[in-house]
């Protein structure tokens, strides 16, 4: 039996990876629930979640209802796998995903990807909320990610700890274009046909594990390591993403600037980052939705 964590209970001790059959069950689950057979997946960032409520014919499933699913716990994480279709085509959609700092385990953050592939998806687009460390970069800018680099895993800890399933993937795997080039360029064309390219970055993204945020002499040390933005997910569900064989694209959006400077009293807060996601909403969902056109008429694996 799963039990989550709460503020009167702790993780058993006993708590181990979840087998192959209890993430077949969840997908088993929401695919007797829906004619719908996605082959993309999205996993919508803090304050993004609304890119769901644009899918038509949907079929909503509470992570409360599905079996063996955690909760989400964040402001801006609603907490429910959306099945529907983004202009014909069909698609699953996490509002809300999970994190570390939740006080979850990396394997478990990263669960519903693997519960995705099981339902048949092979592509996912995933977006974040994101401190700007690159100094020339403006609150509202949309950042492709071209690589992360995965603090976690110099820590030693990674989603992939454990026996290796190889149903999902090998036990050792490389990392070089776990973003795809190719829809990184389709990207910035199709940004550019919107006519948004001067919001529009491509750069280096780091997962720290929060909930803080950064401190000064932080930032300023992922400033010298070429880290353009920094924040608190994605890369594990990247590295899960990529072990399955998924084809990965995603979007930062610069809800703030980090702090570089002692003097310098601006806080970064969490009414601001979901303000900022809600003030680029439109370009962000438009984006994100040309981008799903072009990663369902591409048919290279
Ligand atoms: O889920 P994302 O990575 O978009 O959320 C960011 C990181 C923290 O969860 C939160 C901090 O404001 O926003
Ligand atoms: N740091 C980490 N995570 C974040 C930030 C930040 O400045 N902004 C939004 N998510």
């Amino acid at each position: 039996m799963r039990v989550e964590r709460t503020t009167e209970q702790t993780v058993p001790k006993e708590e181990t990876v979840y087998t192959y059959d209890e993430l077949k069950q969840c997908s088993n689950y929401l695919l007797e629930r829906t004619q719908l057979r996605p082959k993309i997946g999205i996993i919508c960032g803090s304050g993004l979640g609304g890119f769901a409520d644009q899918l038509s014919d949907q079929d909503v499933f509470p992570y409360t209802d599905i079996p063996n699913f955690p909760t989400s716990t964040v402001e801006g994480h609603a907490g429910c796998m959306v099945i529907g279709k983004l202009s014909s085509i069909p698609v699953v959609c996490m509002k809300g995903r999970f994190h570390h700092y939740e006080g979850y385990p990396l394997w478990k953050c990263t669960m519903a990807v693997r519960v995705m592939k099981l339902m048949g998806v092979e592509k996912l687009l995933l977006t974040n909320a994101a401190g700007g460390v690159n100094s020339e970069y403006n609150i509202g800018d949309i950042m492709i990610i071209k690589d992360h680099m995965n603090f976690q895993g110099f820590g030693g800890n990674s989603p992939l700890f454990g026996v290796n399933d190889e149903r999902f993937g090998p036990r050792f795997l490389a990392m070089n274009n776990a973003y795809d080039r190719d829809l990184r360029k389709k990207a910035k064309a199709i940004a550019t046909e919107m006519k948004i390219e001067n919001v529009i970055r491509e750069g280096i993204y780091v997962m720290l594990g929060g909930p803080t945020y950064e401190t000064v002499a932080e930032t300023r040390m992922l400033q010298m390591l070429g880290v353009d933005a920094v924040g608190m997910s994605t890369v594990q569900e990247v590295i899960v993403a990529r072990h399955c064989n998924m084809k990965v694209f995603a979007l930062s959006l610069i809800t703030n600037k980090c702090v570089t400077e002692y003097e310098n009293d601006d806080m970064a807060n969490h009414a601001e980052v979901i303000a900022v996601a809600n003030n680029r909403k439109s370009e962000m969902e438009e984006l994100s939705r040309r981008i799903v056109i072009t990663m369902n008429a591409d048919n290279t694996n």
